[in-house]
């Protein structure tokens, strides 16, 4: 595990939720962004990528996963249960906690943000039962409030398959409520197949 750069990571997650919550001074600001620059010209100066060009994160979802990686600070990030932590029959469990920056209407959590973690739910669910494959189709169901700042209980499963086509399921929940829930269809993909415990395609592969 890339230590520092886990650190590195949840403070810049820090840096994103006072960002958002704080009120102050032009010069404060100023201030502020001058030592952002600072550390940007350390991490600049560390590699010869263009932000924007494809990461290459591949297969399976490692330090830099958009919702998992905690060396990525735009993921919450994501903790996948141990197995051995699985809820009942192949169930996936996970806890995320989102904060003020993943707010969408007043006091709950964006509803983007729910999707997008109910979509790595079943992809998750989708590779546990031994079929990584591609989202093709998520139906989310937003049942009440998703609050943020507090960690949510999100299960998935893998609930059917026929051919390539996977069908799975995951819903999010806080004090025992499930407050948004997905159906899914994936598509398992040759690749990822082939790697789900190896090397790491990059993306587009299939
Ligand atoms: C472990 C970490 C988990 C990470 C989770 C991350 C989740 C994601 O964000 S995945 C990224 C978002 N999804 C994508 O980018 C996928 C975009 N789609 C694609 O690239 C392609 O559709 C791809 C490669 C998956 C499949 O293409 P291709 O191999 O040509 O399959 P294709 O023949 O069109 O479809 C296969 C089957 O799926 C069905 N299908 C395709 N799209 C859909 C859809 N939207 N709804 C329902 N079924 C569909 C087809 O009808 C076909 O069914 P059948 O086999 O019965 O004829």
């Amino acid at each position: 595990m890339l230590e520092g750069k886990a650190i590195l990571a949840a403070r810049i997650r820090e840096l994103i939720e006072l960002t958002v919550l704080v009120d102050g001074p032009e010069s404060m600001f100023a201030e502020a962004a001058d030592r952002v620059a600072a550390v940007v010209s350390i991490l600049r100066a560390a590699t010869d990528s263009e932000p924007g060009v494809p990461a290459g994160r591949g297969w399976p979802p490692g330090v830099d996963d958009a919702l998992e990686g905690v060396g990525n600070p735009l993921a919450p990030p994501m903790i996948i249960g141990h197995p051995g932590e699985s809820g009942a029959d192949g169930e996936v469990a996970a806890l995320v906690t989102l904060g003020s920056a993943h707010e969408g209407a007043p006091g709950r959590a964006h509803g983007g943000w729910v999707a997008a973690i109910l979509d790595h739910a079943v992809g998750r669910a989708a590779a546990q039962a031994g079929s990584p494959g591609m989202t093709v189709s998520l139906t989310v169901d937003y049942h009440r409030a998703t609050p943020y700042g507090v960690p949510l209980d999100v299960r998935s499963r893998r609930v059917d398959q026929a051919g390539r086509k996977v069908f799975a399921s995951a819903e999010i929940l806080t004090d025992g409520q499930v407050t948004a829930s997905a159906t899914a269809t994936l598509v398992t993909v040759r690749a990822l197949a082939n790697k789900a415990g190896g090397e790491r395609p990059g993306p587009g592969s299939d």
